[in-house]
């Protein structure tokens, strides 16, 4: 296979009172994902490429009351220079408070905002990805985090969708909140609230985007190999890649990329043996965090991922059930090591997809107007997940 090196240039981030507050030499970011990207992740991420690796979603108000299990979700390990965490939440004061927890107390370097939820426990109350329809009160949210994570030099980011459906777009106004409250960057994912996650990201929007705001944007949507980022580059003009779905089970996207940003040809075809190998990586780093029983409960929604295309047979229900190391350890030994890598997979969506939504549920009147500082949204963060 041969590439050629894509233009690229480092992410800077800048926060308005310090400028290169965190620059990323390559730029490549791995999505927040809720219940994924967790410091155990992200360090096997990061032990295959380079780029920014975002901590999954922490909500603003389960941080500002103190609850011990937004705390616990903020962790890094020793070697994440760069502690990027992923806040969500609805008012302005809140998220500005938690933005201030994040820098002083965890001393994050970088905080992204989601305003890109679909989830219709989320939506219904009025957060994530239909809250930019309310612009004053995005615009509010933005400028008062990025004036309290400035207080440390932190630089903050948004991400955010199209639209709440095709006749409700926000992405450019959103955009343009952002350039003008100080965000330092803006992550488009290439589809509506309305798409969730089926049919295709727009990578057209993402070009739109770029064309509007002077700020770095982050395509997002629909990176299943390293070459989908550099077509994404060069089709788009984004200034960086953001990927979720595509490495899901497979880590060493990070490495494909890193190669292929670098114009080389060469990717990473893991035979089963090798996958065997990275699933033991994946659950030592998550037993280190989390403990060997709650760790490697956390694996088992990554093997359906994993294995996905190769011949792993009934094995496949006993390593979805897996509780200890040294099971794990015992079923990968019985994996056929020599199985090659199914490349039938390659360039094929993985995670989920699932149907559109017929309907976005809203809040009674949520396009009455456009305004929407005076609501009382604090629903939208009781027994949040992520989306
Ligand atoms: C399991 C899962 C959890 C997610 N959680 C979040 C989240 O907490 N915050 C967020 O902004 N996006 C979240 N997303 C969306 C991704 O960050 C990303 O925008 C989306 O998957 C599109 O990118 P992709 O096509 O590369 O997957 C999640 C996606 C998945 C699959």
């Amino acid at each position: 296979m041969t590439a050629t090196a894509t233009t690229f240039a480092p992410l800077r981030l800048h926060a308005p009172s310090r400028r290169d507050a965190v620059v990323v030499e390559l730029p490549v970011v791995l999505a927040p994902m809720a219940g994924v990207t967790n410091a155990a992740y992200r360090q096997l991420c990061r032990e295959q490429g380079a780029g920014l690796y975002v901590c999954e979603m922490i909500t603003s108000r389960g941080l500002v009351v103190g609850d011990p299990k937004s705390r616990d979700m903020v962790r890094f390990d020793d070697g994440e220079t760069t502690r990027s965490v992923q806040l969500y939440g609805v008012d302005a004061p809140i998220m500005a408070e938690a933005a201030r927890i994040l820098a002083r107390d965890f001393a994050v370097d970088h905080i992204d905002l989601n305003f890109g939820c679909p989830v219709p426990k989320v939506t219904r109350k009025g957060g994530g990805g239909v809250l930019p329809y309310k612009r004053d009160r995005l615009r509010a949210i933005v400028r008062e985090t990025v004036a309290a994570a400035d207080e440390f030099g932190v630089p903050v980011t948004v991400k955010t969708r199209i639209g709440i459906d095709d006749a409700h777009i926000t992405f450019l106004d959103a955009g343009r909140i952002a350039e003008e409250e100080g965000a330092a960057a803006i992550t488009l994912h290439g589809r509506t609230v309305a798409q969730a996650y089926s049919g295709e990201a727009d990578w057209a929007r993402i070009a739109e985007l770029k064309q509007a705001v002077g700020i770095p944007v982050l395509g997002n949507g629909d990176i299943w190999e390293a070459e989908d980022a550099l077509t994404m580059m060069e089709e788009t003009g984004c200034d960086g890649v953001v990927i979720g779905r595509g490495c899901l089970g497979r880590p060493w996207l990070f490495g494909d990329l890193a190669a292929a940003f670098r114009g080389e040809g060469q990717r990473i075809r893991p035979t089963l043996g090798e996958v065997g190998r990275m699933i033991i990586r994946h659950a030592e780093l998550l037993a280190e965090h989390q403990g060997e029983r709650h760790g490697l409960t956390d694996l088992r929604k990554h093997m359906a991922w994993y294995f996905k295309g190769y011949p792993v047979g009934e094995l496949r229900r006993s390593f979805a059930m897996v509780s200890s190391l040294d099971e794990l350890r015992d079923l990968v030994s019985q994996l056929d090591a020599d199985a090659q890598f199914p490349v039938a997979e390659l360039g094929t969506p993985r995670g989920r997809q699932g149907s559109p939504r017929g309907k976005v549920v809203l809040p009674h009147g949520w396009y009455d107007d456009t305004s929407g500082c005076d609501l009382d949204l604090s629903d939208a963060e009781v027994g949040v997940s992520g989306g």
